[in-house]
């Protein structure tokens, strides 16, 4: 583990100086360093990933600092496009530690596969049928991935719905498979499509879609934390952290924004690892929206010392050994600075940040209102986009958030003193 995540006044380094504090305390890391400095994907490589290949789009790495999740120092990479959300995840991962950091559990990476069965006659007693047919239809799926099954996973079980929709009755097979370190789409596809003529036939109906269900809700990752009230502003804030949070549980319109604050910290690392973020997305989304209205996906609560305890959970399909973190460099170096080595590892370090980033977003509304940390931090965006170049940047940045205006058309004029 990385001797210690918590890395002071980073934010004063050079890229280079940054990343070799990174490389000190994860010695690990040192040989895959040069695929984040240089964003690991040549042409060729892409071309291999994806269809018409015609370039690549490079979006930052920065490092997480100040984790620790299960007793473990951890520096996490964040692949994200958006300015103050590596600060802010690193800020409340810094407030934690008094207390031991992030905590953590899973469930078994398991992952479901649906297969629709239409035209049956007589839906309940298929349903029955099939179920009878478990063990030799878990065989037969088994029969598609021996590998899989070879190192512990495999399929685990089918559950039968019979859906009565508004224009018919599906019969839905859901294959359960326990993927391992896969994120698991394409072994739970290629068995669904072993099984789906077997089950036509024993349902005497016929199959049509085959495929993994994004909704993953027997894969769910959780996370937890307590923040002392002294180190986040006192009983008021959390008080108040607390009712902006209840405002997310008790309605979708900000629940949808509070999600996206969270999915802040959870896509970026999703991203730097390989793994797919559609995916992620769909699952957590879905499981928001689990009790039929939209809500958010973390719990706060005070605790019995007065602290802020918070927590989170959700589906956290993602992988170690498919897709693009085996052939991605730069996603493999993500993989090695965070030093995990399961899937069930990467998935709950994924939560963890997403629970860091929520609740700095949180504590920054009910406090101080977003736009002072976030704008001040967004300011060089502004800068850039004026035409500031260089020194300009910071001298634009500085100059607008003293005047507390961060605009383009601000950066533009003050830009325009500068050079004059
Ligand atoms: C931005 C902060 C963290 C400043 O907060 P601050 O209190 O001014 O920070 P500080 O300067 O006292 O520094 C404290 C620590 O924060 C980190 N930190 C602080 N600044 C930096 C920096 N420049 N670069 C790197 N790390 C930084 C760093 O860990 C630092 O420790 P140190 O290294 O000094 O020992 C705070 O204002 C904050 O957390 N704001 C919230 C930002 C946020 O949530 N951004 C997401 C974008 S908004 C959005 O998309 C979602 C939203 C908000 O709508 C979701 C929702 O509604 O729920
Ligand atoms: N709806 C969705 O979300 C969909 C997503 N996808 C895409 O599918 C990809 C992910 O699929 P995934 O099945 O994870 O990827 P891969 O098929 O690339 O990798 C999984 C395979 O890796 C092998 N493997 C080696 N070691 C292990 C291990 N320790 N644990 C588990 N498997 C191991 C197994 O194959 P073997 O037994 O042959 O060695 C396993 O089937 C992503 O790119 C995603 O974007 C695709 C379709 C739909």
């Amino acid at each position: 583990m990385a001797t210690t995540s918590r890395l002071s006044g980073l934010r004063n380094e050079t890229p280079e100086d940054r990343l070799q504090k990174v490389i000190e305390q994860v010695p690990g890391f040192s040989d895959q360093a040069d695929a984040l400095r240089t964003g690991g994907l040549d042409i060729e490589r892409a071309d291999r990933m994806i269809e018409h290949a015609i370039g690549q789009i490079s979006i930052p790495i920065g490092v997480a600092t100040n984790f620790i999740v299960n007793g473990r120092e951890v520096l996490v990479p964040m692949a994200t496009e958006e300015p103050s959300v590596v600060a802010a995840a690193s800020n409340v991962a810094r407030m934690t530690r008094s207390t031991g950091g992030f905590f953590t559990s899973s469930t078994l990476p398991l992952m479901q596969a649906q297969i629709q069965l239409l035209d049956v006659a007589d839906p309940h007693a298929a349903k029955l049928r099939i179920f009878e047919q478990r063990e030799r239809l878990l065989e037969l799926a088994n029969s598609k991935d021996p590998r899989l099954v070879e190192i512990g996973g495999g399929a685990r079980d089918l559950i039968v719905r019979v859906i009565d929709g508004r224009r018919r009755t599906h019969v839905v097979v859901h294959l359960v498979v326990h993927v391992g370190d896969a994120m698991g789409a394409n072994a739970v596809n290629t068995m669904a499509e072993a099984l789906a003529p077997e089950l036509a036939e024993i349902s005497g109906g016929r199959s049509l879609l085959r495929i993994l269900t994004n909704k993953a809700d027997l894969r769910l990752s959780r996370a937890r934390c307590v923040i002392p009230a002294s180190e986040i502003g006192g009983e008021q804030v959390v008080a108040d952290m607390v009712a902006a949070a209840d405002f997310a549980l008790d309605d979708p319109y900000r629940a949808a924004t509070h999600n996206k604050g969270i999915m802040n910290g959870i896509t970026a690392v999703v991203m730097a690892t390989g793994n797919d973020t559609r995916a992620v997305e769909a699952g957590a989304h879905s499981h928001a929206a689990r009790d039929g209205e939209y809500a958010s996906l973390s719990h706060f609560d005070i605790d019995a010392d007065g602290n802020l305890a918070v927590s989170i959970e959700l589906p956290m399909p993602v992988g170690l050994v498919g897709g693009a973190t085996r052939t991605h460099p730069a996603a493999q170096a993500s993989v090695a600075l965070a030093e995990v080595q399961t899937a069930q590892e990467l998935g709950e370090l994924i939560t963890a940040v997403g629970l860091s980033q929520n609740i700095a977003a949180v504590r920054a509304l009910a406090a101080e209102g977003i736009q002072k940390g976030h704008m001040t931090l967004h300011a060089r965006n502004v800068a850039v986009s004026a035409g500031a170049d260089g020194d300009e940047v910071d001298r634009v940045s500085a100059a607008m958030v003293a005047e507390g205006a961060v605009r383009v058309d601000v950066a533009e004029r003050i830009l325009a003193e500068l050079r004059a």
